[in-house]
């Protein structure tokens, strides 16, 4: 069995990263502690360091409680850490900035503006030139697949369709992190792998890399070209998986998964890190 799981093991997820071996997004053993008023502080992550390299898919998945929110919003700058660094490009994170982009699973589209104006609205507060707005927004809307809709409202939408604005919209402002929580949590089984097919189409062809937290193992394997895999909480990274068996390929349609040699695997064994994990969360 080559789950390819074990920390610093040479993994296939390699083929897809560029060029250079830098990461994008490096976290230090990094903490986090919240201040409770009249209780003891709540220790949701310690610890916890890893690295995400330029155009990869990179999922946090764990048992609900050990900290995925809290290390996704610490990279968006929507948090401080209590402890260690977080840096892009080399950079500290300091705060939110739009090279940090996020999808929330809650649908947060303006109902009172189109979709071509949601998409538009970032690039509106940034000033960028209408024109350019536009075709920006056109391009976006065009790429996840709603064109037709670029002057309907958000309630005339179905939740997958508000979803996808709510990703051109991010994208429209260009991060070169796209981060995503529990983005299709909310949507129907259909729609939920339709949205993760689009996602990877997305991903490759806006040259986007991704940090997206998930419940789910399958989305999580269909998705992801590497998963931190974290423990119950305070959460830390427990293992590093590669999933090995897509030989560092992009799947393009739920389906390849099936009979793939490597999957059940690796489902196993994710399934037995929950159950191992996930034992003694339930109360966080
Ligand atoms: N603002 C906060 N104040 C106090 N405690 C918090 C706060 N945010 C998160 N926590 C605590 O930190 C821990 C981790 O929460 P977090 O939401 O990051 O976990 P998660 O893995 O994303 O959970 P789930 O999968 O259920 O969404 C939990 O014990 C939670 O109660």
């Amino acid at each position: 069995m080559n789950l390819s799981h074990a920390k610093g093991e040479a993994s296939t997820a390699t083929a897809v990263r560029a060029s250079t071996d830098e990461p994008k997004l490096r976290l230090e053993r990094v903490g986090k502690s919240f201040h409770v008023p009249r209780g003891p502080d709540i220790e949701a992550i310690t610890d916890v360091s890893f690295s995400t390299y330029e155009n990869e898919v990179c999922v946090l998945l764990g048992p609900s409680g050990c900290g995925k929110s809290t290390v996704l919003r610490m990279v968006a700058g929507l948090e401080q850490p209590t402890s260690g660094e977080l840096t892009l490009d080399g950079q500290p994170i300091v705060g939110p900035a739009q090279e940090r982009g996020m999808v929330f699973q809650a649908y947060t589209s303006f109902d009172w503006l189109t979709v071509q104006q949601n998409v538009e609205y970032g690039m509106r507060l940034n000033h960028v030139p209408r024109g350019e707005r536009r075709e920006r927004a056109a391009h976006f809307i065009d790429l996840v697949g709603l064109s037709r809709f670029a002057d309907a409202y958000p309630r005339h939408l179905s939740g997958g369709m508000k979803q996808r604005v709510a990703i051109a919209r991010t994208l429209a402002n260009q991060p070169s992190l796209l981060l995503m929580d529990e983005p299709f949590g909310a949507l129907d089984a259909q729609t939920r792998w339709q949205m993760q097919e689009l996602m990877l189409s997305i991903a490759e062809a806006a040259n986007t890399t991704v940090l997206m937290v998930t419940h789910d193992i399958e989305e999580a394997i269909f998705l992801a070209d590497r998963i931190e895999f974290m423990s119950r909480h305070p959460g830390t990274v427990h293992e590093e998986i590669a999933p090995s068996f897509k030989q560092g390929r992009r799947l393009r349609q739920k389906e390849e998964l099936i009979g793939l040699s490597g999957y059940d695997d690796l489902e196993r064994h994710i399934l037995q890190l929950m159950r191992e994990q996930g034992s003694d969360s339930t109360d966080h």
